[in-house]
């Protein structure tokens, strides 16, 4: 019989799920809803679900899974909604949330029905939101936390990773304390900081009006993940409150500490801050995707004609290797040098370097 899953919450992380799961398992028919009708309309136009159900019960009912890929504080209303409702016996329930202790917890609502909770959380993404940016490849070789959750939830541990291969992610299996702590620190933490810098720079802006035009590409770099969407990481501070409100103790002190470095201009404690940073980050696994994507970068040297942007994308377009992103760096005003190119994978990168230099294009690692 047709195996069927479910999607609730069709945007950036529910689109690239449902992609995952039809390239993976092609016979597997996909339902979807949203409560916005347009994200809805395009999740069906771009074949990311196969059919939009009109409401969460009709898309659920048969579903052999069910992924709830809404903000968090949804998905826990959502669980709340699933408990009344008919679900097939034997079906796993999951999500694809950011934070995991209230959810999991919320799950055990779930535990009067034949169904199997395990919580999940898949390591990347981005500051996009949407199904128009969903991507079959978002989450490859990321890492995918699974949250084993509620009676007989571990022995489906190993139904979920086969429904999920297709995301070509990483499993691992953590308590949702470990989790909500881990990722505190690694990202929603940091959100914050980002959202606090450019908060500083709008303070600053009415007074001083150049200091938009002179953030340059270390204020972008920091700042990207301040563009994400407020929604879901209102709901993400709100759901992870206790760890966020211990590592503002720590940052603060953390902070105290740099500005009685700079009251006592002491020289040798500033270095070592910024060395023992630059050292330990230069540790961080970078080329194995982690919480802490991977960057493969590829440096190609261009002349500067008109054009040269698009043979470069067309040279790599129609040997099917996808870039996802695309800088031009300028070593002198207005003349372009080199273009700075990232891919997702390393077989990318090298399978790039490979197709340019075929077309005389230098290109070199950084
Ligand atoms: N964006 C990321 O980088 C990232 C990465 C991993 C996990 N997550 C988690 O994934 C979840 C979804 O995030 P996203 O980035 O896909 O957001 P998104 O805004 O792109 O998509 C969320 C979708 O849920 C829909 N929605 C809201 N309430 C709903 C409801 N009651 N019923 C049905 N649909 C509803 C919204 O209309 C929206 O289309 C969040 O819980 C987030 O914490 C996000
Ligand atoms: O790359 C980004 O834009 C992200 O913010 C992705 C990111 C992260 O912090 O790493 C954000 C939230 C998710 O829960 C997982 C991944």
């Amino acid at each position: 019989m047709q195996k069927k899953a479910a999607v609730i919450g069709l945007g950036l992380i529910g689109g690239s799920i449902a992609l995952a799961i039809k390239q993976e398992h092609p016979g597997v028919y996909i339902t979807g809803t949203d409560v916005d009708e347009a994200q809805t309309k395009l999740a069906v136009s771009l074949n990311v679900i196969d059919e939009a159900a009109p409401g969460l019960q009709e898309a659920v009912k048969e579903a052999d899974l069910i992924v709830l890929a809404t903000p968090v504080a949804t998905t826990e209303n959502l669980l709340v909604q699933l408990a009344g409702m008919s679900l097939k016996s034997g079906a796993i329930v999951t999500d694809v949330g950011s934070t995991k202790t209230s959810i999991c917890e919320q799950a055990e609502v779930l535990s009067g029905k034949q169904v199997h909770f395990i919580g999940g959380h898949p390591m990347a993404g981005s500051h996009k939101s949407g199904v128009h940016a969903a991507r079959v490849r978002l989450f490859e070789n990321a890492y995918y936390v699974l949250v084993p959750n509620g009676p007989g939830s571990s022995e489906k541990v190993g139904e979920i990773k086969e429904w999920l291969q297709g995301t070509q992610a990483k499993f691992i299996e953590l308590s949702y304390e470990q989790h909500d702590m881990l990722t505190g620190v690694i990202s929603h933490f940091p959100h914050i900081v980002a959202s606090a810098l450019v908060h500083q720079v709008k303070g600053m802006e009415d007074e001083q009006a150049w200091v938009t035009k002179l953030a340059a590409g270390g204020f972008r770099d920091i700042t990207r993940i301040a563009s994400a969407s407020p929604e879901m990481w209102t709901d993400i501070l709100l759901k992870n409150n206790d760890v966020m409100r211990q590592l503002m103790e720590d940052w603060k002190q953390q902070m105290s500490a740099i500005e009685q470095m700079l009251v006592l201009q002491d020289k040798q404690q500033i270095y070592q801050f910024f060395e023992h940073a630059k050292s330990y980050r230069d540790g961080l696994p970078a080329k194995k995707q982690g919480a802490i994507p991977a960057i493969y970068d590829l440096f190609v040297d261009v002349p500067d004609h008109p054009g040269v942007i698009s043979d470069v994308t067309g040279i790599l377009g129609r040997s099917g290797i996808s870039i996802i992103n695309i800088r031009i760096l300028e070593t002198r005003e207005d003349i372009m040098g080199v273009l700075q190119l990232t891919f997702r994978t390393e077989n990318d990168r090298r399978a790039g370097m490979q197709q340019l230099e075929k077309h005389d294009y230098e290109s070199y690692i950084g």
